[in-house]
């Protein structure tokens, strides 16, 4: 086995950013990375580009020293039984993907094990994923290992564990929340008299140009906004009626609101296991 070969067990909307991104970034080679599903007609693209693509988990584990749990969390109990006798704690690390599962429900089928909570983003695809981590204390040790592979993917953050419901809003339903953001200012860029395609360029590279005067600059987006706020102009105009139409609010009552998902679905499956 490659010592650092990496399993993708659910090749499915993240799984394959995932190939994706490691595939493209060129830290692995096509063969060292071994991709599941179900189904795998939807996934022959990686096959061409040379990934091991299979529907057997079990093939994967065997090969590999990092396994991804990509699938969604109602899947999650029946790939772990499924994989439980290949498992080895010398050999394997579990890192998982999953919303509101936490390590040690995953402890709990597994056993004593090292375990790496991991929230990524669909940008993973193109290296400019935020992923968050968390660790348990048997995986320490790949601690370095794991942050140098996504931080060949983007940027990382070790948290503690509890933070990871917080982290997967704004990291992960980010992207969405963000994309919504950019296509509302499509929208308006539309009615004020652009062309669809020329306001979406627009969109896109302000939301770039905001972000990296942030990265460079290491300010405060406020200290930014007062350079682009003249007195009496159009963007303390417009902003101000963002706010009066409740835009702030209306950000952090829909990240509260995602947050509270996870809090409830997590419960719900608790009594359903129970
Ligand atoms: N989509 C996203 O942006 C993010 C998703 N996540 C988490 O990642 C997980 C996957 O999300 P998505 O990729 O959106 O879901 P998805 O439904 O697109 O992908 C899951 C894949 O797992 C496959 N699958 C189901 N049972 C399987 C089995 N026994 N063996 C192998 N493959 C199996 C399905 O066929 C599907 O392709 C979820 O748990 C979610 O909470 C976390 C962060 C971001
Ligand atoms: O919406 C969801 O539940 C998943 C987890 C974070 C992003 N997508």
């Amino acid at each position: 086995m490659h010592t650092n070969n990496v399993a993708i067990l659910g090749t499915g909307n993240l799984g394959k950013s995932i190939a994706e991104g490691l595939l493209s970034n060129g830290q692995y080679k096509p063969e060292n990375i071994y991709v599941t599903r179900r189904n795998t007609k939807s996934i022959q693209h990686l096959k061409d580009k040379g990934l091991q693509v299979s529907s057997d988990n079990t093939f994967a584990v065997k090969n590999c020293r990092y396994i991804m749990l990509c699938v969604q969390p109602a899947h999650l109990e029946n790939v772990l039984k499924e994989i439980k006798p290949y498992l080895d704690p010398e050999k394997h690390v579990l890192l998982s993907v999953i919303a509101g599962i936490s390590i040690d429900n995953i402890r709990d089928i597994v056993g004593d094990f090292p375990i790496v909570r991991s929230m990524p983003n669909t940008a993973i695809a193109v290296q400019q994923s935020m992923t968050c981590l968390a660790f348990n204390a048997k995986a320490a040790h790949v601690e370095a290992d794991v942050k140098e592979i996504f931080n060949c993917l983007g940027e990382t953050l070790v948290i503690e564990e509890e933070l990871m419901a917080g982290a997967t809003v704004l990291c992960s339903s980010g992207i969405a929340f963000n994309m919504r953001f950019i296509r509302a200012v499509t929208q308006g860029g539309i009615q004020l008299g652009l062309d669809a395609d020329d306001a979406q360029k627009i969109a896109v590279q302000v939301s770039k140009g905001a972000s990296t005067l942030l990265t460079i600059n290491k300010s405060h987006p406020e200290q930014e906004i007062d350079k682009v706020t003249t007195p009496e102009g159009c963007t303390i105009t417009g902003l101000n009626e963002m706010e009066h139409q409740g835009l702030s609010s209306a950000v952090i009552k829909g990240l509260v609101g995602s947050y509270k998902r996870i809090l409830d679905l997590k419960e719900q499956r608790e009594k359903e296991s129970m």
